[in-house]
C-alpha cells in the first residue's frame, strides 16, 4: 500500500511514516498522506512534536521518477515541505538507509535531522537531468554554505552520514535505532525556538568572492558536462540562492526546473536510469537474475598480464577474489609484479580500504591455475593462441572450472570447441582500464550453460560492473556497432575531412573523445590486428579501396605500416610530445599523407559539414544496433544503450544510440540512411536495417515498446 501513515506515540509525538516500497518515493499517494498528516498534527493539541521516517529502514529515495512521464497531479512538493517547515511544533527527520533528492529536500524542510551511520544522503537530481526543485537548491546553501552546496548539487554524489554530519546537514548520527533516537530528540526540543531552524529564513553565507566562485563552478560544469544542461541550471539556481532573497530564489528554481523538466535531456537521463535497471533483470540462455544457480568465486586466474589482464587482476582482487596472475613472457611478468600492487593500493584507497580484500600470486605457468574456480584469459586477439590456451586449461583445471575469455570480438564458440566442456565457456569482455571502466559484456556462446553465464554476470556485479548479457557474433554488441562508425570516419577522411574536423563534430555531440583521438589512445594496432585476422589487410602492394566486394579504407592500415600506432609511438592521427605523450596536436604530416592518398586514388576533396559527419557516423552505428536487435544479439534497446553509455563514452544526457534515434525520429534516421546509401551504394552498413523499416511502418513506437515489437519479429534469438 503506497501512502504515508499517521500515528501518535505516547500521546505527544506524531509519527509520519512514508510507505512506498522499495525506496519510499514521494508518489502522489505519499504526498497526499504527508499533507493530511500535517493537517492532523496541526489540529491535535496533544501533539507537541513530529517525527518523519520511512518504512523498512529507508527514509526516502526522492520524487517518484515514474510520475515524471505523465501529467502531475496531487499535492506539489514545494508547498508540502513549506507547510512542514512553517509548523510551530518541532519536526525531526529520522534518516535511515537513504535520503536522496526530494527525500533530502523533505528532510531539509524539517527542523532537525537525525541519521543512522549507514545512511546515504544526496541530491542526485542532476543525474536525472533536473535540479533539486523542492527548495533544495535554496535551503542547502543556507545550511552548509555555497561551495559545499555547489559540489553536492552539481555532482549529485551520495555522501555518508558522517560526511553529512561534518558538513552540518544532519544534527546527529547514531549506530543505534535512528527512529528511537529521533523520537527522544523530538521530545527534548519541545519549546525551543524554531525560527533559527527554518532554513528558508536564514541568510545564505557566501564567500566574499562569490561571483568568481560561481563563475569557476560554471566553467567546471561546462567542461565536465559535455553539453549537459542540468549542471549549468544547478549553478544558476545556486547563484540565485547566493544573491537573491529566498522567495525570489525559489521563483528562479521553479523557472529553471520548468525548462529542464521538459527537455529531451531529462527524458534521456531518466531513460538511462531505468535502462540500467532493466538490464539488471537479465535472463539470457535460460539464466535469470533472480533465481539462477551460480558458482561462488573465491579464487580465479587471469592469463595474460598486458594492460587488460593487469586491470582485470586488480578488479578481481578489489572484489575480494584471490587471484593467480599468469604471464609467460618474463618482461611482462616483471612489469605486472611491479604495477599491479601499486594499482591495487590506489584502488583500495579510492574505496577507503587500508588493505585490498583479495590476495594476488604471480606465476609464469598455466599449471598454477589448477585450484581456481574461474579463469579469465586476456591474451592478444589471436584465435590460434587463445584456442591453445583453452585446450590446455581444459586439462589443467579442475572439472567444473568456468573458462572465460576477455576477447573483444572473437567467436566464443570456437574457443569453447577447444575444450572438453563447452558449456563452461563464456566471454567476459572488459573495457580498458578494466579496474576502472564500469561496463562488462558477458558473451553467451551457443553452448554456454545458464550456470556459467549467471556466474559471470554475478561476478561482474560483484566487481562493481554493469554486466550486460550479449550474444556471440563478431564484435558482440559494442565493437560490432563501432565498426561502421569508424568506417564512416575513415571514409570521411578520404572524401576531404580532417581528423580534427571529425573529432570536433563528435566531441561537440558529447563524446569525451572523437574517433581519431580515441584510436590514438587505444592504439591503432588493436584494430589492425583484427583486420589482419579477418584477412582484410593488403600489406606491401598498392592497396585498393575495395575488399570482399565492399568499400574499404586502407588509411588506418597504412598508418600502422608506417609505425604510427598512436600515443604509444608519439605519432598517430595526431602528434604527441614523444611516445606516451597525451596532448594531441594536429600534424602536418597527416594532412600531407591524406592529400597524397586522395591524389593517388583520384579522390577530389570536398568541404564536409558537421551535420554530415554526425549523421553518417552516428546513424551507421545505430543502424547496426537495429541489426543487432533483429539478430537477437542484444535483448533490447536498453542493453545497447547501457553498453554505449558505460563503455563507449556516449553522452548519458543523450540516452544512448537507440534512444537518440527515437528522439531524432525513426523516420528521419531512415530517410538519412537511404539518402547516404544512395550516394555510397558500395557501403552495406548504410543500408537501412529491416527492423528500422518495420518500426517506422508501425508508426515509430517509443523505445520502451520496441522490445515486445522486436520479440514478435525476431527469427531466432541468441539470448
Ligand atoms: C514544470 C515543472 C514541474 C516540476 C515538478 C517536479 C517537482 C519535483 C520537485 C522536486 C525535485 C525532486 C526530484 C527528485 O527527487 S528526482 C529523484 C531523486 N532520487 C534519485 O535520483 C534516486 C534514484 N534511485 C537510486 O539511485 C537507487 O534506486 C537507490 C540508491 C535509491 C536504491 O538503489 P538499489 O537499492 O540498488 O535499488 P534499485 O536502484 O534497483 O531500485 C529499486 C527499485 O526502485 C525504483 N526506484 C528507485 N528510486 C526511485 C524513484 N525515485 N522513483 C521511482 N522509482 C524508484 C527502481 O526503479 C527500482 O525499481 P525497478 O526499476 O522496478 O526495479
Amino acid at each position: 500500500m503506497k501512502m504515508a501513515t499517521y500515528s501518535v506515540l505516547s500521546g505527544s509525538v506524531a509519527l509520519i511514516t512514508l510507505q512506498n516500497p522499495p525506496v519510499n518515493a514521494l508518489s502522489e499517494a505519499v504526498r497526499t498522506g504527508i499533507t493530511d498528516a500535517v493537517q492532523r498534527t496541526l489540529k491535535d493539541p496533544q501533539v507537541t512534536s513530529v517525527v518523519i521516517c520511512g518504512q523498512n529502514g529507508r527514509f526516502c529515495g526522492g520524487a517518484d521518477i515514474r510520475e515524471f512521464a505523465g501529467p502531475m497531479s496531487g499535492p506539489p512538493l514545494v508547498p508540502m515541505i513549506h507547510a512542514l517547515e512553517a509548523m510551530e511544533k518541532p519536526v525531526v527527520a529520522a534518516i535511515e538507509g537513504l535520503a536522496l533528492g526530494g527525500g533530502l529536500e523533505l528532510a531539509l524542510g524539517c527542523h532537525y535531522r537525525i541519521a543512522h551511520s549507514q545512511a546515504l544522503l544526496g541530491l542526485p537530481e542532476v543525474t536525472l537531468g533536473l535540479l533539486p526543485a523542492a527548495g533544495g537548491s535554496q535551503r542547502l546553501p543556507r545550511l552548509i554554505g555555497l561551495p559545499a552546496a555547489l559540489d553536492l548539487i552539481t555532482t549529485g554524489r551520495h555522501i555518508s552520514a558522517s560526511e553529512a554530519l561534518k558538513l552540518g546537514i544532519v544534527d546527529q548520527v547514531t549506530d543505534d535505532n535512528a527512529l528511537k533516537m529521533a523520537v527522544e530528540f523530538a521530545r527534548s526540543v519541545v519549546g525551543q525556538p524554531l525560527g533559527p531552524r527554518r532554513l528558508s529564513t536564514r541568510p545564505c553565507h557566501s564567500p566574499p568572492d562569490v561571483d568568481s566562485v560561481l563563475d569557476q563552478a560554471l566553467a567546471q560544469v561546462w567542461q565536465r558536462g559535455r553539453g549537459a544542461l542540468a549542471p549549468v541550471a544547478c549553478v544558476g539556481a545556486l547563484r540565485a540562492a547566493a544573491t537573491l532573497p529566498y522567495a525570489q530564489g525559489m521563483e528562479k528554481e521553479r523557472e529553471l526546473m520548468a525548462t529542464l523538466f521538459n527537455s529531451g535531456q531529462a527524458r534521456a537521463l531518466q531513460y538511462a536510469f531505468f535502462s540500467q535497471r532493466v538490464v539488471g533483470k537479465w535472463q539470457p540462455s535460460g539464466a535469470r537474475w533472480d533465481n539462477s544457480t551460480t558458482r561462488t568465486i573465491r579464487k580465479a586466474a587471469v592469463i595474460g598480464l598486458g594492460t587488460m589482464g593487469r586491470g582485470i587482476v586488480v578488479a578481481l582482487a578489489l572484489a575480494g577474489v584471490s587471484v593467480v596472475a599468469v604471464e609467460s613472457q618474463e618482461k611482462q611478468l616483471a612489469a605486472a609484479r611491479q604495477m599491479v600492487p601499486e594499482m591495487l593500493q590506489r584502488g583500495a584507497g579510492r574505496r577507503g580500504l587500508d588493505t585490498p580484500p583479495g590476495v594476488i600470486s604471480f606465476s609464469s605457468g598455466l599449471e598454477d591455475v589448477s585450484e581456481v574456480e574461474l579463469v579469465i584469459e586476456a591474451v592478444f586477439e589471436d584465435m590460434a593462441l587463445k584456442r591453445r590456451i583453452f585446450s590446455r586449461l581444459a586439462t589443467v583445471c579442475r572439472p567444473g572450472t568456468v573458462l572465460c575469455s576477455n576477447t573483444s570480438g572473437l567467436d566464443i564458440d570456437q574457443l569453447a570447441e577447444a575444450t572438453q566442456n563447452p558449456a563452461l565457456v563464456v566471454g567476459m569482455h572488459f573495457f580498458a582500464p578494466a579496474h576502472v571502466m564500469k561496463l562488462l559484456e558477458v558473451v553467451c556462446g551457443p553452448r554456454s550453460s545458464p550456470e556459467a553465464v549467471a556466474t559471470a554476470m554475478v561476478l561482474g556485479k560483484r566487481m562493481g560492473k554493469v554486466s550486460v548479457a550479449v550474444g556471440n557474433c563478431p564484435g558482440f554488441v559494442g565493437n560490432r556497432m563501432l565498426k561502421p562508425y569508424m568506417e564512416q570516419a575513415n571514409f570521411l577522411l578520404e572524401e576531404g575531412a580532417t581528423p580534427q574536423q571529425v573529432d570536433e563534430a563528435l566531441e561537440g555531440f558529447g563524446f569525451p573523445m572523437g574517433v581519431f583521438r580515441m584510436s590514438d589512445l587505444s592504439g591503432l594496432d588493436v584494430g589492425w590486428r583484427v583486420r589482419k585476422e579477418a584477412g582484410l589487410t593488403e600489406q606491401g602492394v598498392e592497396p585498393t579501396r575495395m575488399r570482399q566486394g565492399q568499400r574499404y579504407s586502407p588509411l588506418p592500415d597504412q598508418m600502422c605500416e608506417g609505425g604510427r600506432l598512436g600515443q604509444k609511438t608519439g605519432r598517430g592521427w595526431y602528434r604527441y610530445d614523444g611516445p606516451g605523450g597525451r596532448v594531441a596536436r594536429s600534424d602536418p604530416w597527416v594532412q600531407n599523407f591524406l592529400e597524397t592518398y586522395r591524389a593517388r586514388h583520384g579522390l577530389v576533396p570536398r568541404r564536409i559539414a558537421t551535420e554530415e559527419i554526425l549523421e553518417r557516423c552516428l546513424y551507421a552505428l545505430t543502424n547496426e544496433g537495429f541489426n543487432i536487435l533483429q539478430d537477437g544479439v542484444a535483448a533490447g534497446p536498453e542493453d545497447i544503450d547501457v553498453i554505449y553509455v558505460f563503455g563507449y563514452g556516449w553522452p548519458r544526457h543523450r540516452g544512448g544510440p537507440m534512444f537518440h534515434a527515437g528522439q531524432v525520429g525513426l523516420a528521419r534516421v531512415l530517410e538519412k540512411l537511404e539518402h547516404y546509401q544512395h550516394s555510397h551504394p558500395d557501403v552495406p552498413h548504410l543500408k537501412p536495417s529491416s527492423l528500422l523499416r518495420r518500426l517506422v511502418a508501425a508508426g515509430s513506437p517509443p523505445v520502451q515498446k520496441w522490445r515486445e515489437f522486436i520479440s514478435k519479429d525476431r527469427v531466432h534469438s541468441q539470448l
